[in-house]
């Protein structure tokens, strides 16, 4: 049997997303490390893609304390059941183009609280989030996918930080977009973020995570 221990962090520091894990072992680095989410990704095209018995395997091994968060992206009711009904999870982060209207349909339908991920370029994307914190329980507020790009998120690229800097909004939000554990502390401390998260950042190759990165990235995070 594989135990996971868990590092609660800095009590009141800043809380990390780990995503995109794929392996018990990723897990037990982000737990070590005191994150306070995991991502598991749901979408073929990506190198972090798990399938629902893999997402499941490793759900079952995050400690209490450390939460489950699936990525969907545009998923239909009969996907999200599937993944529900198998994977024991704390939350669902949208990362495709659902509507306002799509997100409160999820979250009433699922049962689950739900994050919605909101690209951004420039200071004109930044109106989408009023929006979506009228439905949604939380915002990903993550650097926009250039256009062509094969993943609509994950692409380790940062978006310009001022651009949100003092924003107030209303709903708990979590600042993604090419964070790495050089960085963090900076946008954390431009930003004002509370809640940061990453992916391409604390891996050694695409889908593959690198625990000396991720316990890296939760000290920085936390200073
Ligand atoms: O990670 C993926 O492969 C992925 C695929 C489809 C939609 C979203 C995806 N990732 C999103 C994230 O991992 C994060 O929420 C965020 O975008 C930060 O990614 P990164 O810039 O790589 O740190």
């Amino acid at each position: 049997m594989v135990t996971v221990a868990v590092n609660r962090g800095r009590p009141g520091g800043v809380r990390c997303k780990i995503c995109g894990l794929k392996t018990p072992a990723d897990v037990e680095a982000a737990a070590q490390a005191g994150a306070g989410y995991i991502g598991l990704v749901f979408f073929p095209r990506s190198p972090r893609h798990l399938d629902i018995a893999q997402a499941r395997e490793l759900a079952l091994l995050a400690p209490v304390g450390l939460a489950k968060v699936a990525l969907v992206v545009d998923a239909d009711d009969a996907t999200l059941q599937a993944i529900t009904d198998a994977v024991p999870l704390d939350l669902l982060q949208l990362h495709g183009r659902e509507s306002p209207d799509r997100v409160a349909e999820v979250k009433a339908r699922f049962g689950l609280p739900v994050m919605k991920a909101v690209g951004v370029a420039e200071a004109a994307d930044l109106a989408a989030i009023a929006d979506y914190e009228a439905v949604a329980d939380q915002i990903l507020v993550d650097a926009k996918a250039p256009k062509g790009a094969a993943l609509p998120g994950g692409n380790g690229l940062a978006f310009d930080w001022r651009l949100i800097a003092g924003r107030p909004w209303r709903r708990p939000w979590m600042l993604a977009g090419g964070l790495t554990p050089e960085n963090v502390a900076e946008a954390v401390r431009l930003t004002g973020a509370r809640q940061v998260d990453v992916s391409s950042g604390v891996e050694s190759a695409p889908g593959v995570k690198d625990a000396a990165r991720i316990a890296a990235f939760v000290a920085a995070a936390q200073g």
